[in-house]
């Protein structure tokens, strides 16, 4: 089974004084053919974890097994995997085909087979018309399949993408989103994904590994993360808004943080009294800055439901089977 294992896995940076331990015992079974995204802020050690994965990084403490093998002291040219970068890293004076050509001529490949692996991927990626033009002929999103299709060919056991979206703008980021879910259902290749942006995190992922200060928070499918976050730090970091953390709001308990998404707070009678600071219209929906005794929430209403003015006070009530509870001190869901 070609998933990927990791064991307490720890990365220290420097020696002696200057030494900074990044990644902090963190343990995660992928399973074989799972598109998995490892999400955080910048910082938190996303990336060493994956070129750790990949041999690009020595691993301090731990192993790291890919299907079922130990790859701690592999090469990454033995690993079996295939990586996308953020930068595409094409041959610019190298054609297309060329360029999707190249590992498997280094590797001596017979030239039937590539072609044969070339046109496929080729045909995968809808880059079929685009085989004798140079990268500098291409667009970003098209530069990109290029580079997916550089790893597809290789027919590797693991695919790893290192923020490979984030050159391309929002639209095109959209789109290449949708195309490699697409190649995921068609190869099925086990894939760690890196992205600091939890929207590509949540519509990529199956399942996916939230990453702060190099410790793992949670493991756990888009819906369990966003509808059970593990600590008030997956909280606020999976959901925009994110999940208003309330320590003095009416009905809190002591030592606790209670926590309720912005959807889940509703418009009407009764509940707490909230003072209107400002509001956002996003279109179908208007957000709602507002305050409740010390505490400042955010409130996600439809857009026609109601239009407060700064300065009103509305009337809000958290949904009782909505209300999320964690401890104070430790973060840790309760
Ligand atoms: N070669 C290095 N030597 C020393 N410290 C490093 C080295 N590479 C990374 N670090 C540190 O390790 C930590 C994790 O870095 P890493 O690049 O893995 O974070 P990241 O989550 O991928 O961030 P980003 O989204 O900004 O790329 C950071 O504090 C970084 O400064």
């Amino acid at each position: 089974m070609s998933g990927i294992a990791l064991r307490d896995v720890v990365k220290r940076y420097g020696k002696g004084k200057q030494e900074l331990q990044v990644i902090h015992g963190v343990n995660a079974e992928i399973g074989h053919g799972e598109f998995v995204v490892i999400v955080g802020p910048s910082g938190c050690g996303k990336s060493t974890l994956l070129r750790m994965v990949a041999g690009l990084e020595e691993i301090s403490g731990g192993t790291i097994e890919i299907d079922g093998r130990v790859v701690n002291d592999l090469e990454p040219a033995d690993r079996d995997i295939a990586m996308v970068f953020q930068n595409y890293a094409l041959y610019p004076h190298m054609s297309v085909f060329q360029n999707m050509a190249y590992g498997l001529k280094i590797r001596k490949m017979p030239e039937a087979e590539i072609k044969s692996r070339v046109d496929k991927a080729a045909g995968i990626l809808e880059l079929g018309h685009l085989l004798d033009r140079t990268p500098r002929q291409l667009s970003g999103g098209q530069r990109q399949r290029v580079a997916m299709g550089r790893a597809i060919v290789r027919q590797p056991k693991v695919f790893l993408f290192d923020e490979p979206l984030s050159n391309l703008d929002a639209k095109l980021r959209a789109q290449t989103r949708i195309e490699i879910q697409k190649l995921h259902r068609e190869l099925g290749i086990t894939s760690l994904f890196v992205t600091h942006d939890q929207v590509e995190a949540m519509t990529l992922a199956q399942r996916m590994i939230v990453m702060n200060a190099g410790k793992m928070e949670q493991f756990g499918t888009p819906e369990e993360v966003y509808h059970h976050p593990a600590t008030t730090f997956v909280a606020s970091f999976i959901g925009s808004p994110p999940m208003n953390l309330l320590m003095s709001a009416p009905g809190a308990r002591p030592r606790s943080v209670m926590g309720i998404r912005p959807e889940h707070l509703d418009i009407g009678e009764g509940g707490w009294s909230a003072q209107v600071e400002t509001t956002e219209l996003l279109g179908a929906e208007r957000l709602i800055y507002a305050r409740v005794g010390t505490e400042q929430i955010i409130v996600r209403s439809e857009e026609h439901e109601i239009a407060p003015a700064p300065g009103d006070t509305i009337q809000v009530k958290p949904r009782e089977d909505r209300v999320h509870w964690f401890d104070a001190q430790t973060g840790k869901r309760m």
